[in-house]
Order: structure tokens, then C-alpha cells, then sequence
């Protein structure tokens, strides 16, 4: 389990690094993100979230315990996305406790590789396209508050700044 990324953390607006080569380091950092994600608990995690700024993805919207079906996502990146849009109650593991109605595209396609190295494409709807869009934002240094209100991404900017002020004993 990796420690996670908090806002104001200015490590969450870099835009991570393609994976060029699937070695055992990366079949690591898969391993450390299902399980820090499984731990969080979260639906989704981005690597940039446990500070490695490299375009892996980890997801699993399986809703029992039993049935786990975790996704590794390598170098993920949305196809196709639809018109219609969906709006959903977000939540981010690197803000915790802020969540925030946003409106994304409902239906996308997303290509990726897995870490066999085969390259796939597949459909989604529902909260595993949210997740995954919000997922790719990460890797881009997009967090889901830019998508609301110049007043309420400031204030909840403000409160994070805050906290870690205080947690630095300022
Ligand atoms: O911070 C993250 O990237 C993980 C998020 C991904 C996510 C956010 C919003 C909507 C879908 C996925 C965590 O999974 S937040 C916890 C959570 C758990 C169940 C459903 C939605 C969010
Ligand atoms: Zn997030």
C-alpha cells in the first residue's frame, strides 16, 4: 500500500509519461496501485495518485467483494465519446471527502495495453466510463474540480491548502 497524493500536491497537474517497455517495475507498480487501491477503497486509481507520473490506470467497478475484476490500463486513451453527456456524483482518493456533481460524455471507447502487451479497445457506460475518463484526466494533471465553478474549485483549493498548512504545523 502507497501513501496517496493530496491536493494541493502540485504533483497532480503533471502530465505522466507513456510506458514504453512492460518490465517487472511496471508489473510492480500494477500490484502496489490494485492494492492501495482496494485499500482506499476506490473504483479507479491513476499512478500519478502514489507520486509515479507514468500512463497506468487501475480500475475495478465489479460491485461484490468475491467477484474482484481488476483492470490494468496501460498508456489508456479515450477513441470515441458520445454526445449524449450523464452527470455523476465524483470523488477523487487525492481529495477526500468533496464530492461534486459533474457531467461527462455517457458512452466512450478507450484503447489500451495490458500487461501481456496486447493491445485492446473496448466500449463502456455507466460508471465505468466515468471512471475511466476520470482516470485519463489524471494522467493528463486534470482533477474532476476543474470541471466546476471557478468559485467552487477555489474554495475547496483554499480548505486543502489550509489542512496541509496545519499539517506542516505552520
Ligand atoms: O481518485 C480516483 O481516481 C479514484 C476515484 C475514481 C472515480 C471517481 C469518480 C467516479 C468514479 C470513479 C475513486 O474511485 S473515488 C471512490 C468511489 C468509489 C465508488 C464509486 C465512485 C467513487
Ligand atoms: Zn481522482
Amino acid at each position: 500500500i502507497r501513501p496517496l497524493v493530496i491536493l494541493p500536491d502540485p504533483k497532480l497537474r503533471v502530465i505522466s509519461e507513456p510506458i514504453k517497455e512492460i518490465t517487472d517495475d511496471v508489473r510492480r507498480l500494477a500490484d502496489d496501485m490494485l492494492e492501495t487501491m482496494y485499500d482506499a477503497p476506490g473504483v479507479g486509481l491513476a499512478a500519478i495518485q502514489i507520486g509515479v507520473p507514468l500512463r497506468m490506470v487501475t480500475m475495478d467497478v465489479s460491485k461484490s467483494e468475491e467477484e474482484r475484476q481488476p483492470m490494468v490500463l496501460i498508456n489508456p486513451e479515450i477513441t470515441w465519446a458520445s454526445e449524449e453527456k450523464r452527470v455523476y456524483e465524483e470523488g477523487c482518493l487525492s481529495i477526500p471527502e468533496y464530492y461534486e456533481e459533474v457531467e461527462r460524455p455517457d458512452r466512450v471507447r478507450f484503447r489500451y495495453m495490458n500487461l501481456q502487451g496486447e493491445t485492446l479497445e473496448q466500449e463502456a457506460d455507466g460508471l465505468l466510463a466515468t471512471c475511466v475518463q476520470h482516470e485519463i484526466d489524471h494522467l493528463n494533471g486534470v482533477l474532476f474540480i476543474d470541471y466546476l465553478s471557478k468559485l467552487k474549485r477555489d474554495r475547496v483549493i483554499t480548505k486543502f491548502k489550509k489542512a496541509a498548512r496545519r499539517e506542516a504545523g505552520a
